[in-house]
């Protein structure tokens, strides 16, 4: 049994799935591409925590958000998350650098939703590439939520361009950051463990945001921009 664990992983503490299933309230949609993606993707590990995605929609609703940038987009489960919690002006910048899972599980599903579609722009590039176009576009400053979710080895660079475009009361959630429990054993300190644990550091030293490190799904780290 796993204290740090998605869910939906078997090894997963039963006190996790008590939490889960008392206050994650999926959609149809939602629930769909999560069943399609564990039941047909080998790779469904990566699976954003239906846990995780339920508290980045209530601080979605909470704060109002309307423009949400998704950093690894993957068959589209957390990109259309936050889309459902969004009012209809809202979107959600989805990057990833392949669109072969959202093409062949995701896409189907979220296109016979035209609500959820047309809140969601998938942008296919290097993550990195995609938020340095919205900073030298005047974007700084201009979003109310991200989620950092792609690799590992950017993540301090993700958050340092995300707080930069993110307005004040804007919400990060860094996905990953216990990393399976890595993060305090020596042992299994690999490059993606030691970048992950550097960048929990960097926030927590961090003067511009308040954050939280929580342990739910594999380990959240929340930034509010002060
Ligand atoms: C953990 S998955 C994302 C899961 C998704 N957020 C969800 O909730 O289901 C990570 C994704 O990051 C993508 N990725 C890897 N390197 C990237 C990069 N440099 N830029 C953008 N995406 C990248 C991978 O292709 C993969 O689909």
């Amino acid at each position: 049994v796993s204290t740090v664990s998605k869910s939906f992983r078997q090894h997963s503490d039963p006190i996790i799935s008590y939490c889960t299933r008392l206050t994650v309230k999926p959609t149809e949609l939602e629930e769909k591409i999560t069943n399609d993606t564990i039941n047909n993707d080998n790779w469904f590990v990566m699976l954003g925590a239906p846990e995780v995605l339920q508290l980045g929609k209530n601080f979605i609703q909470l704060i109002g958000a309307k423009k949400a940038l998704d950093i690894g987009t993957y068959t589209g489960a957390s990109a259309a998350a936050w889309a459902t919690a969004m009012p209809s002006d809202g979107k959600v910048l989805s990057m990833d650098v392949s669109h072969a899972s959202l093409d062949s599980i995701g896409k189907p599903l979220i296109n016979q939703y035209s609500d959820i579609e047309k809140k969601i722009d998938f942008r296919l590039g290097p993550a990195l590439e995609t938020l340095d176009n919205l900073i030298n576009n005047g974007e700084s400053g201009k979003w109310d939520f991200c989620f950092i979710d792609a690799d590992k080895v950017n993540y301090k660079n993700y958050y340092i361009k995300c707080v930069q475009l993110l307005r004040s009361g804007g919400v990060i959630m860094v996905d990953n950051a216990l990393w399976g429990g890595s993060v305090v054993r020596d042992q299994w300190q690999s490059l993606d463990t030691r970048i992950i644990a550097e960048t929990n550091e960097y926030i927590s030293q961090d003067n511009s945001t308040n954050s939280a490190l929580i342990n739910v799904g594999d380990g959240l780290h929340l930034a509010f921009k002060k």
